[in-house]
């Protein structure tokens, strides 16, 4: 069976780093090439600790998927970069699998418009970590009974977006099955601004930056007399890995549209 070409977005992150070693260890992964706006022309194992020695890097991704034959591309970078990826790799017949955050809600209608008229794959998911995944769908089936919840996210301090892709993941699920309602006292005041957190349909997030942390979440149910609490953690980045990779199998197999794994999960 012929390899899955895969070229990589942000070779250098913490993600894109991870995800390059991944590629390179799958047996049915070839890593056709890398995007890194800073090291054009020059090859992989110059930019990193890689062992390919002879994958191109390109900063430009026409120049890529001008220069190599590619079937996915997997984005983890910023939410600028990672759209122009998505539209140009669309546009060249490379199906996206995109795990940056931080896009809004016309970014991600534009791309599901533009994957409906070319009619192959592409997979968004603010979350790779099975752990997360089964977070969220347990959390969508705790609001069906639970119309009280708070979301608590905990990253790094490195983290550039606010709330989590995964939070507000989360919080679109939930609201699926809570009807709106605004939350606490109905005449709360903040005296210190920001202290009830963001508000999405009237659930709380709250979002944690601290250094040593990697990507943590608590999603709290309350009612009468008692609470639920939900925890999902990443204690490294490999635990978003197999995720990726499931990602880069299932989008060469579908045609649509797919913004979180839970939808491509048996
Ligand atoms: N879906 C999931 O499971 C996960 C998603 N993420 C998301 O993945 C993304 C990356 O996270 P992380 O690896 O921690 O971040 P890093 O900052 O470590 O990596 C981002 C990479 O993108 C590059 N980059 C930044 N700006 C641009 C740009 N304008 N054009 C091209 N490349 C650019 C950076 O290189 P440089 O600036 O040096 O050029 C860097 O190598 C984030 O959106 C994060 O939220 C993270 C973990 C899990
Ligand atoms: O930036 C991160 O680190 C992470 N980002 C994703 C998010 O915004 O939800 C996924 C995970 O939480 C790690």
């Amino acid at each position: 069976m012929e390899k899955i070409r895969i070229v990589i977005a942000g070779p250098r992150g913490r993600m894109g780093s991870e995800a390059v070693r991944m590629v390179e260890e799958t047996p049915g992964f070839e890593l056709a090439a890398v995007l890194d706006r800073k090291n054009n022309g020059r090859k992989l194992n110059e930019i990193g600790p890689f062992q390919e020695s002879d994958v191109p890097v390109f900063a430009d991704i026409e120049d890529c998927l001008q220069s190599v034959k590619a079937d996915v591309l997997i984005d983890l970078t910023v939410p600028e970069a990672g759209m122009h990826h998505a539209r140009i790799a669309l546009s060249y017949n490379v199906r996206p699998v995109v795990g940056t955050t931080g896009f809004s809600q016309e970014e991600l209608d534009e791309l599901k418009e533009l994957v409906r008229e070319k009619g192959i794959g592409c997979i968004i998911a603010p979350n790779f970590a099975i752990g997360a995944i089964l977070m969220m769908k347990f959390a969508k089936m705790a609001a069906k009974y639970f119309q009280d919840v708070e979301i608590i996210e905990m990253h790094h301090d490195r983290k550039l977006d606010a709330p989590s892709g995964t939070a507000l993941k989360t919080a679109q699920m939930i609201s699926e099955e809570r009807r709106k309602q605004k939350q606490g006292h109905p005449e709360e005041k903040e005296t210190l601004k920001g202290a009830r957190g963001a508000d999405y349909e009237g659930m709380r997030i709250h979002s944690v930056r601290l250094p040593g942390l990697i990507a943590h979440q608590e999603v709290l149910f309350g009612s009468v007399g008692q609470t639920l609490t939900l925890r999902h953690d990443s204690y490294t980045r490999t635990s978003f890995m197999s995720g990726v990779k499931t990602a880069v199998e299932t989008v060469m197999k579908i045609d649509t549209f797919v913004y979180g794994l839970e939808n491509i999960m048996e």
